[in-house]
């Protein structure tokens, strides 16, 4: 393998969880959301962004449901899913490998985070321009934060404290060297740690809360809230 003399913007989209949290009894990324199954929101915020060359979605070798939703044009289904996010991730580079630069940028997003558009995605890779590590969009926290713990409850400051989402993005070689490297796999809970694991700070660049990652019942109903609110296009059609 060898770098690109222009390197692309490369999105992977780890869909292989069960969503126990949600327990819908099926998988929470085809979920309807406003009409349309929850991971086909986050195929096409990729698939309208003109940044990105190329994305790749990561399933449960078995998923039934995957081919009914991804579009003619521009996905490619890596039917590699593990056991936890992480290892999701990690089998869909390793099945990158030979067919990507070391170079090209890796847009790691959540199939569960159906609120990112291309105005978001434009956002992270502008912000992050070339940092020498990568970027992640994330969002300062601004409740006060406790921490409980054997009924102690105290208060952390929230200084400097931030709300990772997603895209992660970093470069092909160095994400397949921090999570090949990791030794637990159920410790790393999202790309940014496993970087971070190395020793290197990629840079956090302000998302959005309607980037939220539907996790438990109640946030299927907030994220057609935020989505019908934040639409790209008015009744008229005009973009806002
Ligand atoms: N073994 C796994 C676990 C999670 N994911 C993906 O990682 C994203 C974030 O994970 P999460 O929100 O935790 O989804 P689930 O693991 O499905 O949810 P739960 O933890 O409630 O089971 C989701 O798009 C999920 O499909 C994955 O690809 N492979
Ligand atoms: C990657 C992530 O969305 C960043 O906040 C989060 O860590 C995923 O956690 P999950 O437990 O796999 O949903």
């Amino acid at each position: 393998m060898t770098n690109a003399a222009v390197p692309r913007y490369l999105a992977l989209i780890p869909a292989a969880g069960v969503g126990a949290r949600m327990a819908a009894g099926s998988p929470k990324q085809y979920l309807p959301i406003g009409g349309k199954p929850m991971l086909r929101h986050t195929l096409d915020a990729f698939l309208s962004s003109p940044r990105i060359a190329h994305t790749y979605v990561v399933v449960s070798a078995d998923d039934p449901f995957i081919d009914s939703i991804v579009p003619g044009q521009g996905v490619t289904v890596l039917r590699c899913g593990g056991a936890t996010r992480m290892e999701s991730i990690r089998n869909g580079l390793r099945a990158l490998h030979g067919s990507v630069a070391l170079n090209d940028w890796v847009l790691v997003h959540d199939a569960a985070r159906p609120g990112l558009d291309a105005e978001l995605i434009e956002r992270l890779v502008v912000e992050t321009g070339e940092h020498p590590v990568g970027g992640l969009l994330a969002l300062p926290v601004v409740d006060t934060v406790k921490r409980a713990v054997a009924g102690e409850v105290a208060t952390v400051s929230r200084d400097g404290l931030w709300l990772a989402q997603t895209p992660q993005m970093f470069r092909y070689q160095l994400l397949c060297r921090a999570l090949d490297a990791a030794t637990d796999p159920s410790a790393i809970t999202d790309d940014a740690s496993a970087v971070e694991a190395l020793g290197l700070a990629p840079r956090l660049v302000e998302g959005h809360p309607r980037n939220l990652k539907v996790t438990l019942p109640a946030d299927i109903r907030i994220a057609e809230l935020y989505l019908a609110a934040f639409s790209q296009h008015t009744d008229n059609g005009q973009n806002r």
